[in-house]
């Protein structure tokens, strides 16, 4: 599973993030995943029989290492820093990268840090007060390999955090399977 972090850690990195109505990706096929604005887990749910997460990384990380457009979105604070593949019928479908403020490990949501492989989507959107924002989108692809990413913040009990999603060659949104 490291191999995921050194190929895609720099997508995401390097990801040039737009808001959706400047790629006219609205009402498009990829615009309706993209732009998902429930759990992302239980929809490829949906589209499998068995999905999984696995854990690559977790770590604490030091507010020096956000970037500023992090820092405005979830604020300058030290985080736990969660890396996963999350997986359909055992295919590599999407790496995400999930900032978790320390500050929002508190209370009720100190769970976060216990998640394991257990979707965070699962977490938050099961929570009556789960919701999400500030969604934007990067097409991360090449000539020949269409690949989309997208970052969005996730609320649960008013605390912040923030994921970013880089959707793999595999995953059902580039059209090999039927949608729903
Ligand atoms: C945010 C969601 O959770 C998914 C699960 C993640 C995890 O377990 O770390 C990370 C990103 C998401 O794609 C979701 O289901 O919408």
């Amino acid at each position: 599973m490291s191999e995921f972090k050194q190929l895609y850690k720099p997508l995401l990195d390097g990801a040039n993030w737009q808001q959706p109505d400047q790629l006219g990706i609205e009402g498009t096929e990829i615009g309706h995943w993209l732009l998902e604005q429930d759990s992302l887990s239980r929809r490829f749910q949906r589209h499998c029989e068995a999905f999984t997460v696995s854990l690559i990384e977790q770590v604490k990380i030091s507010h020096a290492a956000l970037t500023n457009d992090e820092r405005a979105l979830i604020g300058d604070e030290d985080c736990l820093l969660r890396k996963v593949v999350l997986q359909g019928d055992g295919q590599p479908w999407v790496f995400a990268r999930t900032l978790i403020p320390i500050s929002t490990l508190t209370g009720q949501e100190r769970d976060l840090e216990q998640l394991g492989e257990m979707p965070l989507g699962f977490r938050v959107f099961t929570d009556r007060s789960g919701r999400r924002d500030a969604l934007v989108v990067a097409d991360v692809g090449t000539d020949t390999q269409p690949l989309w990413a997208r970052r969005s913040r996730l609320w649960i009990n008013e605390k912040p955090l923030l994921v970013a999603e880089l959707f793999l060659a595999q995953a059902p949104i580039y059209g090999k399977e039927k949608q729903c």
